[in-house]
């Protein structure tokens, strides 16, 4: 991949296509400038689509295979690939999310490092010492659990998750989906995470994905002491992303 100098301050931008939405970011340099959320519309984004950011070099990461022939068609973009990321062991099918994410907090926050990505699936990812990918989990994310309840049964409404940990007992429908998917997942991911701290006692922790502050809050008041030792960061794929556009 083409390389451009930090020192230039260069404007560019940074496109993860996931599952759900479109997350994108304006860079000058190696500094983040800002960082927003689109949905996915096929007509693309409206600031880029007129003025001078058209221009821009766009750096492209997708999950969505159909959705990145689209973007290709604009003037000065780069497709992020997963023969481009400095990870060893990389398997063939793995996301270029999964590979980014891990890539970006292996980089700002130190190695070992273990992702855990709340977004349209869950996913768990991590590297060693030696930027060796370990392995990971997927599952469905929150919205997707809640989802896949209303649509597979008759009686089951789709709800919204509160903002705090809720009781663990339900007395009423909303509330026993609550607790049966928060703490489900809670207590997967704890139990990923010690086994991670047994093998790796250094290493680091992040959460991110559009999930990552409830997470966060849940596991803050069921596993104070995981909390404590976990970093929140949306930016982990724009950081990966970063990683391999900019020179140091
Ligand atoms: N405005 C929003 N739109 C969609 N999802 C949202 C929003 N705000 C929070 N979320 C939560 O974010 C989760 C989706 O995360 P994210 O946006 O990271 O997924 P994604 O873009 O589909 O990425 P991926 O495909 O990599 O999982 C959902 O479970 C949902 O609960
Ligand atoms: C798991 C998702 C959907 C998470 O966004 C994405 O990383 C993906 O499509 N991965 C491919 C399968 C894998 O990573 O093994
Ligand atoms: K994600």
């Amino acid at each position: 991949m083409k390389r451009q100098n930090d020192k230039k301050h260069n404007p560019w931008l940074a496109l993860t296509i996931g599952n759900s939405r479109l997350h994108w970011a304006k860079f000058s340099g190696a500094k983040l400038v800002e960082a927003w959320d689109t949905e996915h519309l096929g007509a693309g984004d409206e600031r880029l689509a007129s003025g001078e950011w058209k221009k821009l070099p766009l750096y492209i990461a997708s999950v969505i295979p159909s959705e990145t022939l689209f973007w290709q068609n604009f003037p000065n973009v780069k497709i992020v690939n997963r023969d481009q990321i400095p990870l060893k062991g990389i398997y063939s099918s793995l996301g270029i999310d999964r590979a980014l994410a891990v890539l970006g907090g292996g980089v700002t926050s130190g190695w070992p490092i273990l992702v855990i990505d709340g977004g349209t699936a869950l996913t768990l990812t991590g590297a060693d010492e030696q930027r060796q990918l370990i392995g990971g989990a997927i599952f469905p994310g929150l919205k997707l659990q809640i989802k896949s309840l209303a649509q597979g049964t008759a009686a089951l409404p789709e709800i919204p998750l509160p903002d705090r940990l809720p009781d663990r007992w339900a007395l009423d429908t909303k509330s026993a989906i609550q607790s049966g998917i928060i703490y489900t997942v809670l207590s997967g991911i704890a139990n990923y995470m010690q086994a991670w701290w047994r093998e790796f006692p250094q290493g680091q922790v992040v959460l991110t994905g559009g999930d990552r502050t409830l997470l966060f809050n849940y596991l803050e008041t069921l596993f104070p002491d995981l909390a404590k030792k976990t970093k929140v960061d949306p930016n982990l794929i724009f950081w990966g992303i970063r990683n391999l556009v900019i020179t140091h």
